[in-house]
């Protein structure tokens, strides 16, 4: 079965984009929207990110057999217990949050009767808000689904099929692995770009220098992620904690090796380093997920 009316939740970058891709690429599937915020809702309309936005969460998801919580990990649970009252039963609840067991366990407190099949799309910018979204973000981006046990395996292949129409690849793997992945691959990144980009705005104040100004590359590379959006990173930390801890202990003993390598002149040490990430870099171009749906576009998938 494939989902005919999909209600998105939250019409920032990435429900913003869902609206635009759907109506781009799935134009049979209605969708409707609400965001908690009015002046949201207005340029949501303006833009046509959903066919209808509602003014009421449980208006907006009437009649839907999707729903996509497209909300900051921390507004998760009061978004899923606003929609309780319009779902219909049988209705397959989703979200886009970038840590999953959390939300998870949000999302079954508060609809404890509904079916709930947890989704990360692995794609994103540094934009946020309703003028940020559009329809080819998920392009050749992955979606991991993380299907708690005993979800209904017919919902978790219509999913798939859902994200697949909107041009991504899917995986699936549990929330547990998810959070402890990303935590290295996505979120200690963005805690790195903030610190140091925080680090260096400091550092100018103290020495009246223009280290901004004058900043290289990979500084300019790391002011557009620590440019992200406050609440949903925020979020992000406070809900992925233990792998985020975990993964942070890892990176502080590697850093300190390569601070013990530079203290001590060892040239070898850092070569051998270097080389190694370099070589990853190029795996990644080679193998990586530009490559993963060369398709996109020319094949139906099921
Ligand atoms: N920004 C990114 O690159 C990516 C973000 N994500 C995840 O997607 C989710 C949304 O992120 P973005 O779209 O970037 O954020 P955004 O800030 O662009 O949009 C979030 C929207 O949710 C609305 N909202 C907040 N609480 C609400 C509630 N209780 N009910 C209804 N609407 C509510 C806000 O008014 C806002 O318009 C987050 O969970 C984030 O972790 C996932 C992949 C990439
Ligand atoms: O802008 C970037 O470089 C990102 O990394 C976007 C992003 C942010 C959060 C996610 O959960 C997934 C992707």
């Amino acid at each position: 079965m494939s989902f005919r009316h999909v209600a998105i939740i939250g019409l920032g970058l990435l429900g913003g984009s869902i609206g635009l891709a759907v109506k781009e690429h799935l134009p049979g599937v209605t969708t409707t929207g609400y965001d908690a915020d009015p002046k949201v809702r207005e340029r949501a309309r303006q833009r046509g990110l959903a066919g209808t936005i509602a003014d009421d969460p449980a208006d907006a998801v009437r009649g839907a057999d999707l729903v996509i919580l497209c909300v900051p990990v921390g507004a998760m649970e009061a978004a899923a217990s606003a929609i309780a009252p319009g779902l219909k039963p049988g209705a397959v609840v989703s979200d886009v949050g970038s840590s999953k067991i959390s939300v998870s366990e949000s999302l079954a407190r508060a609809l404890p009767e509904h079916v709930i099949i947890p989704a990360h799309p692995v794609a994103g910018t540094e934009q946020s808000g309703p003028d940020a979204g559009f329809a080819s973000l998920f392009h050749h981006r992955w979606c991991i689904i993380t299907p708690p046990e005993g979800a209904p395996p017919a919902k978790v292949k219509s999913l798939k099929a859902f994200w697949r129409g909107l041009g991504s690849t899917v995986e699936i793997m549990d929330a547990d692995h998810h959070d402890r992945v990303l935590a290295v691959t996505s979120h200690i990144p963005h805690l790195i770009a903030y610190t140091i980009v925080g680090t260096a705005s400091d550092l100018e104040e103290v020495t009246r220098s223009e280290v901004i100004k004058y900043s290289a590359g990979g500084f300019r590379d790391f002011t557009r992620i620590a440019a992200s959006d406050p609440v949903m990173w925020r979020d992000v930390f406070l809900n992925n904690r233990d792998a985020v801890l975990d993964m942070l202990d890892r990176f502080l003993t590697d850093l300190a090796m390569m601070r013990e390598a530079i203290k001590a002149g060892d040239g070898e040490m850092m070569f051998d380093q270097f080389s190694k990430t370099r070589a990853i870099r190029r795996r990644i171009i080679e193998h990586g997920q530009d490559d993963a749906r060369p398709d996109f576009g020319r094949h139906d998938h099921d």
